[in-house]
């Protein structure tokens, strides 16, 4: 396929999908990857240095990957004459099926919407999995982070998040108004002079492809407890029926029985025979359960907006946004992407933590079944923090500690990956 701005590499060959949904790497795949806006420009290079070192590593030069560089964000807009979402951006990664991306800048408040929510809503990347885990040494605000061992299932297509709104004082937001309160009977609007309107849909066939995923990541890890995290007993029918759902889904689809007489499920983990515990915590119980009682949680499946919430803050009681990786996945589809945003104030200083997004690559390979370089990863991270040689972000709160760049931490990651 020809394209306008994007350069595909004159070596290395597409990653394709099987019907069963498995994939066929080559040895020299291409990757496509977006810079990102803001500390992109420091991270995304840091990351590519990290991975192709762990490549070379595992593999002596038996396999590779080539990158391409495609664009959304600042970036794109500057090459693709102000368009900030070019359609050969998505062309790209439906046609080579496995990327990542650095963070990209969405204004507050007002200006246009997400791109990073547009790219997954396009893509219908349905599943953000962000798995928060504590590395040996890491400086954090709980006194054993090491119990901290999750993954969070976020549905990643619906909710508030979707961005369905209308602005207060704007004909939209009065129509919306007017048909709430004359067609539905809606007499609860406090104040409907002036008053933004979002929507926050939330459908049965969403909730339920979103918790197969987190069930069968549960089964196939071996893992102990899947909890839905929701909002349910305010939101009724969106919260409420995402819990419903994905209990009903766990008993009719997982053969399920109820623990107790209910709502809690048990299923049976076919490949090991263990019990596993299907259970629901409320969302602002659970910010505090997972402060205090973090090891009775592992995998965690919630909406999209609790799913960002959660994720922040899990990540803090393990070292902070500064490690945090993540997937947006749909069924035939990968995109990885760190946690965390473009940290305006850090650009192009190479002083952030590059450990968000090479961790992200290292689920990207892992993806791929690079697990030998995707173990190399772990190793030179492991190595990197134990020997005190860390960014900012870690330095300030260690002791001893040797302060490096964003560039030197990924030298240190490479250096420890012995
Ligand atoms: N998926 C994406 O692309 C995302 C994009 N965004 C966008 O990013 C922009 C900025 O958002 P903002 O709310 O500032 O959130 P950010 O996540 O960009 O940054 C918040 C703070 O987190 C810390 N931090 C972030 N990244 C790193 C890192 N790599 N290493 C060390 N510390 C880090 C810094 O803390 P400190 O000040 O303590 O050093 C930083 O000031 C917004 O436009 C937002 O919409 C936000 C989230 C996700
Ligand atoms: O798209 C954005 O700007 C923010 C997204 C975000 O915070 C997230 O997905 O975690
Ligand atoms: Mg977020």
């Amino acid at each position: 396929m020809g394209y306008q701005h994007i350069k595909v590499p004159a070596e290395g060959e597409k990653i394709t999908v099987n019907a069963d949904l498995s994939l066929n790497v080559p040895d020299r795949p291409v990757i496509p990857f977006i810079e990102g806006d803001g500390i992109g420009v420091d991270i995304t290079p840091v990351m590519i240095n990290v991975v192709d070192a762990a490549v070379a590593k595992a593999y002596s030069g038996k396999k590779k990957i080539s990158w391409m560089e495609i664009y959304t964000g600042e970036k794109a807009a500057e090459l693709y004459e102000g368009d900030w979402f070019p359609a050969e951006t998505l062309d790209a990664i439906k046609d080579y099926v496995v990327g990542i991306k650095g963070p990209l800048t969405t204004p507050v408040g007002g200006g246009f919407r997400s791109l990073n929510v547009a790219l997954r809503q396009e893509l219908d990347l349905y599943v953000c999995q962000r798995p928060v885990r504590w590395f040996e040494g890491v400086p954090s605000p709980v006194k054993e982070p090491g119990k901290t061992n999750m993954v969070i299932f976020r549905e990643n297509s619906e909710d508030i998040y979707a961005g369905i709104e209308w602005k207060a004082g704007t004909p939209e937001a009065d129509k919306v108004i007017e048909f709430l309160q004359e067609e539905m009977g809606v007499t609860k609007i406090r104040f409907p002079q002036e008053c933004g309107i979002g929507i926050k849909p939330v459908s049965k066939e969403g909730t339920v492809r979103l918790v197969r995923k987190a069930i069968q990541y549960t089964i196939d890890q071996d893992l102990p407890s899947l909890t839905i995290v929701h909002k349910g007993n305010i939101m009724k029918f969106t919260e409420g029926a995402f819990k419903n759902w994905a209990y009903e889904l766990a008993m009719e689809e997982f053969g399920g029985t109820l623990i107790d007489g209910g709502p809690w499920v048990s299923i049976k983990n076919p490949n090991t025979g263990k019990d596993i515990v299907i259970k629901d915590v409320i969302a602002d119980a659970m910010l505090q359960q997972v402060l205090l009682r973090p090891d009775e949680y592992s995998v965690i499946a919630t909406l999209n907006l609790n799913g960002d919430y959660l994720s922040d803050a899990l990540a803090a009681q393990v070292g902070g946004i500064g490690i945090a990786p993540g997937a947006n996945l749909s069924d035939n589809i990968a995109l990885f992407e760190a946690t965390h945003g473009t940290a305006p104030k850090y650009t192009g200083q190479d002083k952030v933590n590059p450990g968000s997004l090479i961790l992200s690559a290292e689920m990207m390979l892992r993806h791929m079944g690079w697990n030998e370089a995707a173990d190399l990863i772990i190793t030179g991270m492991n190595g990197a923090i134990q020997a005190k040689t860390v960014t900012y972000d870690f330095e300030r709160l260690m002791e001893g500690a040797t302060l490096l760049k964003c560039s030197e931490f990924g030298d240190a990651i490479v250096k420890h990956m012995a």
